[in-house]
């Protein structure tokens, strides 16, 4: 990749570093062989002078991997050094952290400016800029030119690490002009990935070392626990706004992307699961020689760049019966070079570029001067969304993580300004006031319940769908869960998982039960349901019938108001006391009344329908009257009533004659008795006249009888007549009727007009007590037919 080493040995010119170190190094990636380079160069200018620790970390350093040789860090000559040491409980009480790393002067910066500082150190923690006007400067922790690569990473890394692996977001950035020494902090050198490290190599190489160290210690330590690690990275690059995915590079201008269960995240960044620190660090290597390959092909230097390597560390474990998950994310950012980007003279890309690392970079300021103001007290809005930058690491900043600021300077005077400016934008920095909180659901009774809230929504939406006939299949019980800033779903193997203890026989038949409980609840909301509606109707169809009832009692009343007005009058037509006509108009006039009062009704009425029936029964038996009138039957009755009527007469003719004759017979045979037995006792003669005496009188009763029984067919023969005549007017009156209403069925049959239904069947009812009255005349007529034969048979009896 000799491009690649083109540009290494242009910027280490450009800070007056040997290249000759570079063939000594070799497979290397370009980048991160300046520091090799710059640092051989140092030592072979400036005495080696050991760096005191003050605190050993015992550890880390067992195991050797952190271990420095004592070779890599030349100090300055005449530096004083200070106390450089972490302070274990930092971290317990703060969020934030801000370090100043000096670097060695470069042989660049000795040959134009000599070994004129613009700093100077007071103590570990603070640093005075000589500059024009002296300031002073207090930070958590000052790192001069002595602190070698393993002390930076103990002091800042290792601390991280441990963060993450106790669950809290951490995030750690790298801030500086170019060349101050941000790469040589983040990575170092990095000796292709599968050898350990150098001495020089960077913080970042050290975190996956130690982080993967401290895995495989916890599940050691933690085997009874069954915990489990899911290790996962990605690297992206902004530049010019824009997001690439530095492991994935044909994906380029990824969005940012805000969920209330995954937090702020990269859309479509590829995540990469990693097993060891070599896979990590490999994942590393290929991303940054990704990134030289795009700066290279877009003609910049990757310094006006921003990269973001993210640790995602996921574990799981189980401690009495309740399952553990804790996840964290770490975020290793590599800032591009703060010094303004020169916009003058600039144009079309050069010029949007410039913008954009000045936009970016300014945004991160303004973003951090508005967490000081809150933390301060003011309601400010913080811009993070202005930029790609400030929007991805919003947790870091003022959110819920960790964070560490290395603020990396050069003691040069000829970078004076640039080196007040960061220590300003450090000093601002350390007013941040995160709230850092352990990602963790510790209750597997809350994964399990939430799970089981899953199942039951599942089971709902599915009992109400086939409550409302579908049937949907939920079958499938696996389910993923998602905790708020979670850097993904976390796969749940589901109830019938077997990687859960809590996955019992008791959560199965708690399942179960809830299931029952539920499909229970369901079927008695729905009987529930159903018998609401069924009162509902029930209670309705009663009120409507109450309704229907009240109107039924006032029709009926209304009737029977009618008829016994219009049976009053009909006696009183039978009596003589007023005329037929004076009773049709009256009748007419209470018709009129009684149809203008039952049209009010008809509105409302619910029973239309019903009328309609009864209109055509009606008018069956309207028909039939008619049938009986055109049969001949009136005919016939008025025949029969003649003939009996006849008869009688005839039986009292009879009887009247031979009354005569025998009245005419005894006489004669009495005048013969006398004259013959004149001998006969007299009392025999009594004898026969008191007998003959009895009969005359019952004659007499039979014939005064037969009189009356006349007089009485003759006024039924009246009554019938008129019955007939009555008949016949009702009748002419129902047809009118008809004619004016025929009762116009609607279209569905079901609309009749109700007050002539009313008047209709008061007719009928005339009609019928007509009839009724004609019945009994005929019965009354033949009782006395009955009769006058009896009467005739005695009579031949005496006779
Ligand atoms: N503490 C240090 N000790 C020894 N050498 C250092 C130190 N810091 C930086 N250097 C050297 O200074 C040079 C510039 O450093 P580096 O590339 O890390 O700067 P940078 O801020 O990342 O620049 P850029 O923004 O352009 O990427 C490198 O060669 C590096 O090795």
């Amino acid at each position: 990749m000799p491009f690649l080493l083109d540009t290494a040995s242009a910027i280490k010119k450009r800070f007056g570093f040997q290249d000759q170190s570079i063939s000594e190094s070799v497979p290397c990636t370009p980048d991160l062989l300046k520091s090799v380079s710059r640092d051989h160069h140092l030592a072979s200018t400036q005495p080696v002078v050991a760096t005191p620790a003050s605190r050993r970390f015992s550890d880390w350093d067992e195991d050797g991997h952190g271990g420095a040789t004592g070779s890599e860090v030349a100090a300055p000559r005449h530096a004083q050094s200070f106390e450089f040491s972490e302070d274990p409980s930092f971290w317990k009480d703060h969020n934030v952290q801000v370090i100043i790393r000096l670097r060695p002067l470069s042989s660049s910066e000795i040959s134009v400016q000599g070994h004129g500082k613009c700093v100077r150190q007071e103590t570990c923690q603070t640093i005075t800029w000589t500059g024009h006007l002296e300031s002073r400067f207090t930070f958590d922790l000052v790192a001069d030119e002595t602190v070698s690569q393993e002390k930076m990473f103990k002091v800042a890394g290792l601390p991280m690490v441990d963060n993450c692996m106790g669950g809290y977001n951490s995030c750690m950035f790298a801030y500086g002009q170019t060349g101050s020494g941000k790469t040589h902090t983040m990575l170092g050198d990095i000796e292709g990935g599968t050898r350990r490290h150098s001495v020089n190599c960077g913080i970042t190489p050290r975190v996956f070392e130690y982080l993967f160290s401290r895995i495989q210690k916890e599940k050691e330590a933690r085997k009874e626990e069954k915990i489990k690690f899911a290790c996962k990275c990605s690297f992206l690059e902004i530049y010019n706004e824009q997001i690439l995915d530095l492991l994935d590079p044909s994906s380029t201008n990824l969005q940012i992307r805000e969920d209330v269960k995954k937090g702020i995240y990269v859309e479509n960044l590829k995540e990469i699961e990693v097993a060891s620190a070599r896979d990590m660090l490999q994942q590393l290597i290929q991303g940054a020689a990704n990134r030289k390959v795009a700066a290279t092909n877009m003609n910049r230097a990757s310094s006006r760049s921003h990269s973001v390597f993210t640790c995602i560390i996921e574990s799981k474990w189980e401690s009495q019966g309740v399952t553990h998950h804790r996840f964290a994310r770490l975020n290793l950012v590599d800032l591009a070079g703060s010094e303004r980007q020169k916009s003058s003279g600039a144009e079309g890309e050069r010029l949007k570029e410039a913008t954009n690392i000045n936009k970016s970079l300014s945004t991160l300021g303004l973003v951090i001067m508005n967490l000081v103001s809150l933390s301060n007290g003011k309601s400010l809005h913080v811009p993070y969304r202005d930029s790609k930058l400030t929007f991805l690491l919003q947790d870091s900043l003022g959110g819920n993580s960790k964070t560490i600021i290395i603020a990396n300077i050069s003691p040069s005077l000829c970078c004076s300004l640039e080196t007040l400016s960061t220590l300003k934008f450090a000093q601002r920095a350390k007013f941040i006031k995160n709230n850092a909180i352990i990602n963790e659901d510790a209750s597997g009774d809350v994964i399990v319940m939430r799970m089981q809230i899953q199942q039951l929504k599942k089971e709902v939406s599915r009992l109400h769908s086939l409550v409302n006939g579908g049937a949907e299949s939920l079958d499938n019980d696996t389910s993923s869960l998602s905790f708020l800033g979670s850097p993904g779903q976390f796969k749940w193997e589901g109830l019938h998982g077997s990687s859960s203890p809590l996955m019992s026989e008791k959560r199965m038949s708690q399942k179960k039960d809830y299931e029952v409980a539920l499909i229970g609840a369901f079927r008695r909301e729905k009987d529930k349901d159903i018998g609401l509606k069924a009162l509902q109707a029930e209670n309705q169809a009663a009120m409507q019938l109450a309704k229907q009832r009240e109107d039924e009692i006032k029709s009926l009343k209304m009737i029977l108001r009618f008829r016994e007005a219009g049976v009053k009058r009909l006696e009183a037509v039978a009596a003589g006391k007023i005329s037929a006509e004076t009773h049709l108009l009256k009748e007419k006039e209470e018709h009129l009344k009684e149809i203008e009062v039952l049209r009010t009704q008809v509105d409302r009425s619910q029973e239309v329908t019903r009328f309609a029936t009864e209109n055509l029964r009606l008018k069956e038996e309207i028909r039939r009257l008619k049938s009986f009138c055109e049969e001949g039957e009136r005919e016939m009755m008025n025949e029969q009533i003649m003939v009996l009527q006849n008869k009688l007469l005839e039986a009292l003719d009879w009887k009247l004659m031979h009354e005569s004759d025998s009245l005419a017979i005894q006489k004669t045979s009495l005048n013969m008795d006398t004259e013959v037995h004149d001998d006969l006792p007299i009392s025999i003669q009594e004898q026969k006249s008191p007998r003959q005496s009895s009969i005359n009188e019952e004659n007499e009763f039979l014939r005064i009888q037969a009189i009356q029984n006349q007089a009485e067919i003759d006024l039924l023969h009246k009554q019938l007549e008129f019955c007939f005549e009555e008949k016949d007017r009702l009748e002419r009156a129902i047809n009118e009727r008809t004619e004016q209403l025929e009762l116009p069925l609607s279209t569905d049959g079901s609309v009749v007009n109700a007050n002539d239904q009313m008047e209709l069947k008061t007719m009928v009812d005339a009609i019928a007590a007509a009839s009724q009255r004609e019945a009994e005349a005929h019965e009354k007529a033949i009782t006395l037919y009955t009769e006058n034969n009896e009467l005739q048979l005695k009579l031949e009896t005496f006779d």
